[in-house]
């Protein structure tokens, strides 16, 4: 008698994707009486820096703290790191950099950031390298003894981001972090963003200047509330035949439909 045929291999399975890191259908926000977001659908993939580029009231702020869960009136669904934007597990595994630092002017760089370091649960006997650590990443361990309240604008933001990264967040999220900065510490920054990510953080970060673009392996193109494009910078200009991100946008601009500036609610009193 014969033998049956061998049963066929079953396909080798495809290896899980990673879940992204950010998750956006339908995401509206109303802030006063108007719809500063509408619908925006997109995903961030984790580990990579995703920049989020738009001019200035375009709603990129607004997109940032319904991320990381600090602002009202969100709606359509928003998930980081797997859960709804804002749940309390989700406090120590999100860092968030705002646009206005936030340190404590009568305490050295140092001393701030080893007070955040204890408010983070970090050990004792671990807090005076993790401090040191993060201080060398931004780059400031020669302002770490002055008064933060003696800094400039770009030290202060990067003492704000080194409090950030005390924590080593799984996804970090910036909002404008290289604004006021010389080109010099702008690479550097860059630089420490891509080295981060390499190690497996997701970087959301925002900036209203286009040139900074093709920093990012991939962009989310926001204007008046609305999501225009979520591409990589080279696919954009591809897309658009454009030379630069920044023509790219204008394209993409011309070619939308028109919206109004804002979005007012209708029908409701
Ligand atoms: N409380 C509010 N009520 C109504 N509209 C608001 C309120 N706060 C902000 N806005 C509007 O929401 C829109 C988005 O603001 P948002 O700060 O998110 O923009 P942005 O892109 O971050 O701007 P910038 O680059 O200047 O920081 C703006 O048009 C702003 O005027």
């Amino acid at each position: 008698m014969n033998k049956p045929p061998p049963a066929a291999e079953p396909p080798a399975a495809e290896p899980p994707a990673d879940p992204p890191a950010v998750h956006a259908r339908g995401l509206t926000v109303i802030r006063g009486r108007r719809r500063v977001l509408d619908q925006l659908s997109f995903d961030v993939a984790p580990g990579t820096v995703t920049g989020l580029l738009g001019p200035s009231g375009s709603g990129k702020s607004t997109l940032i703290r319904a991320v990381v869960g600090t602002q009202a009136k969100v709606t359509g669904t928003l998930d980081v790191l797997g859960r709804p934007a804002g749940s309390a597990p989700l406090r120590s595994r999100v860092g968030y950099v705002t646009q206005s630092p936030s340190v404590y002017a009568d305490l050295t760089a140092r001393q701030n950031l080893d007070y955040y370091a204890a408010v983070l649960g970090i050990p004792r006997a671990d807090r005076a390298a993790a401090v040191t650590r993060a201080l060398t990443d931004v780059d400031l361990t020669s302002h770490a003894d002055d008064l933060a309240g003696n800094l400039s604008g770009g030290q202060s933001s990067r003492v704000s981001l080194a409090v950030a990264l005390l924590g080593t967040p799984e996804l970090l999220v910036l909002d404008e972090p290289t604004v006021g900065l010389d080109p010099v510490l702008r690479r550097d920054l860059w630089n420490l963003f891509h080295r981060l990510a390499a190690h497996g953080t997701t970087l959301l970060i925002s900036s209203h200047v286009m040139d900074e673009a093709d920093r990012c392996e991939h962009l989310l193109l926001v204007r008046n509330g609305t999501l225009l494009a979520a591409d990589t910078p080279q696919a954009l200009r591809e897309a658009t035949g454009s030379d630069t991100v920044e023509d790219a946008f204008l394209r993409l601009v011309e070619s939308a439909p028109t919206e109004p500036a804002e979005h007012p609610l209708r029908g409701t009193p």
